[in-house]
C-alpha cells in the first residue's frame, strides 16, 4: 500500500468520501487520491515522496508556480502581528484600491472568504438592488456550493452525478432558470417569458467548470445588450479566469463590462480569499452602507490580505507574465493537438490562455450537451497514464486545467511527450 492509499483509508472514516472537497476524489477516474506533502514552484509533491508537473495549481490559484518568494514573504511578515482582528485594516484598503485598478468595470468592493461566498452575496445584492427574484444561470457553469447555484451545475457535481443536488428546496430551485451556454436565443426566451422577474444573469465569462468553454463571439455582447435592454443585473463569475485571462479577467479580454464581478482563487494568493464588486451605485446597496446585509468575521483576514496583495500586485507590474501564459497555453494546446493527429484521434482541444482542456469527443465543444459527449472511460485511462508519468491533471473530463507561469520549456515538452504516449496508452 502507498501512503496515500493508507492516508485515504483512515480519511474515508472520518471524512464524508475521505475528502474535503468532492473534486479531489478520484471518482470519476477511479484509484486513490494523492496525499500531497508540498509543492514547489510547477511541482508537487506526494506523501510519497513522488514528484508530479502541476497541471491544477490548487484548481487556479497558484498562477505563479508554488510558494511563490514574495508572496511567502508577505504572510512571513504578516503572522508577526497576529492572525485576525475583526477591524478593519489599512491591507483591505490596499486591498480594494488594487482591484479596482486591475479592474475597472469594479468601483467599490467587498471581500469574503471563499468564490462560493462571493457569488451567494452577488445575487443577494442583485436582487436587493432590483427587487427580482429569480436568475438565470448556463447549464455546466459552477459558481461554488450555494443552493442558487446547484442547478445543472458543472465541475464537481457534474462529476459525480449530481448536476441538480437534492437538499436544495423546490422554491429555491425555481428561482434559477438556466439557458444553454452560447445560446442566446433561449435566454432571450426565458427573459420574455418571465417579465420584469429576472434579477440577474450569472455567467463564467469563459467557462472552466464543464471543461473549458469559450464564448462565442457576439455571445458576452449579446448577454450585455438584454441585461441593458430588460433592467437586468450581469454578473460576470471570474472566480477562475480573474487575473488569469488578463489583469483585469476575462472582461478586459473580451471587452465586455459586468455589472458586478466575482472572485476567488488567484486573488488570495492561495489563502481562503473572494470577493465580490462592482458599480458603486449597486455595491452601496451592501450593508453597512445600505440595508443588503452580508458579514464574515475572518473577511479580509490580514494574512490572506497579504498574499493576495503580494500576487495582485506582482501581476499588476509584471504584464508579461500574461505573455508567457499565453505562450504556454498556446505550445501546450499545439502540441497536445500533434499528439491527437499521431494518435490518429479527432478529439477537439479548447484553450484560452492559461486555461484548457483536451475534450475525449470529435464533436467541437461549446456548451453542456457537447462536453457531455464525451468518453469518460477513455478519459479515465488517459487521466491514469499521465499521472505514471508525473503529470498531476485534474480527475474529471468536467474541469479545466491550469497552466502556471512556473512551467519551463522542458516542462512543456515533457508534457506534450507525456500527452502523446498517454494518448496511445489509453486507446490500446
Ligand atoms: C467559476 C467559479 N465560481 C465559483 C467557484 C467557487 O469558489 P470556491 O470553491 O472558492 O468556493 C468556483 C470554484 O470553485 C468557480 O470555478
Ligand atoms: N472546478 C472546480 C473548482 O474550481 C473548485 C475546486 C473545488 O470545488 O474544490
Amino acid at each position: 500500500m502507498t501512503t496515500s492509499e493508507q492516508l485515504f483509508e483512515q480519511a474515508k472514516q472520518v471524512i464524508p468520501g475521505g475528502v474535503n472537497s468532492p473534486v479531489r476524489a478520484f471518482r470519476a477516474v477511479g484509484g486513490t487520491p494523492l496525499f500531497i506533502k508540498s509543492a514547489k514552484g510547477p511541482y508537487i509533491y506526494d506523501e510519497d515522496g513522488k514528484q508530479y508537473i502541476e497541471l491544477i495549481n490548487s484548481w487556479g490559484p497558484m498562477i505563479l508556480g508554488h510558494a511563490f518568494e514574495p508572496v511567502e514573504e508577505a504572510v512571513r511578515e504578516a503572522i508577526q502581528h497576529s492572525f485576525s482582528f475583526g477591524a478593519p485594516t489599512r491591507k483591505e484598503v490596499e486591498m480594494a484600491e488594487l482591484i479596482i485598478d486591475m479592474v475597472p468595470s469594479v468601483e467599490k468592493v467587498r471581500m469574503v472568504n471563499s468564490g462560493t461566498e462571493a457569488t451567494m452575496a452577488a445575487i443577494r445584492v442583485a436582487r436587493g438592488f432590483t427587487g427580482r427574484d429569480k436568475i438565470i444561470k448556463f447549464e455546466g457553469c459552477y459558481h461554488g456550493h450555494g443552493d442558487s447555484f446547484l442547478i445543472a451545475a458543472g465541475s464537481g457535481a457534474v462529476t459525480m452525478g449530481t448536476p441538480d443536488s437534492p437538499g436544495v428546496t423546490k422554491a429555491t430551485a425555481l428561482d434559477t432558470l438556466t439557458a444553454p451556454y452560447n445560446n442566446l436565443q433561449a435566454v432571450e426566451m426565458l427573459i420574455d417569458n418571465n417579465a420584469n422577474q429576472i434579477a440577474a444573469i450569472i455567467l463564467e465569462p469563459v467557462v472552466g467548470n464543464m471543461g473549458c468553454v469559450l464564448p462565442e463571439p457576439g455571445f458576452l455582447e449579446g448577454i450585455r445588450t438584454l441585461c441593458d435592454q430588460h433592467g437586468i443585473i450581469l454578473i460576470f463569475d471570474e472566480v477562475m479566469t480573474g487575473f488569469r485571462l488578463a489583469k483585469g479577467g476575462a472582461q478586459e479580454r473580451y471587452g465586455v463590462t459586468p455589472d458586478l464581478t466575482t472572485m476567488g482563487k488567484i486573488i488570495g494568493g492561495g489563502m481562503p480569499v473572494g470577493a465580490y464588486g462592482g458599480r458603486a451605485d449597486i455595491m452601496n446597496i451592501v450593508s453597512p452602507a445600505g440595508p443588503v446585509y452580508q458579514a464574515g468575521t475572518l473577511s479580509g483576514n490580514p494574512i490572506a490580505m497579504s498574499a493576495g496583495l503580494a500576487m495582485l500586485r506582482h501581476l499588476n507590474e509584471h504584464p508579461e507574465v500574461y505573455t508567457r501564459l499565453d505562450g504556454i497555453g498556446g505550445r501546450l494546446a499545439d502540441g497536445f493537438r500533434a499528439g491527437l493527429v499521431k494518435a490518429g484521434l479527432n478529439y477537439t482541444i479548447n484553450q484560452i490562455g492559461s486555461m484548457f482542456t483536451l475534450f475525449m469527443t470529435d464533436r467541437s465543444v461549446s456548451n453542456f450537451v457537447d462536453a457531455k459527449s464525451c468518453d469518460l472511460p477513455l478519459f479515465g485511462r488517459y487521466f491514469h497514464a499521465m499521472l505514471k508519468r508525473g503529470v498531476y491533471l485534474a480527475p474529471s473530463q468536467f474541469e479545466s486545467l491550469f497552466v502556471s507561469v512556473a512551467l519551463t520549456d522542458d516542462l512543456i515538452e515533457q508534457v506534450i511527450q507525456a500527452n502523446e504516449e498517454s494518448l496511445m496508452e489509453a486507446c490500446q
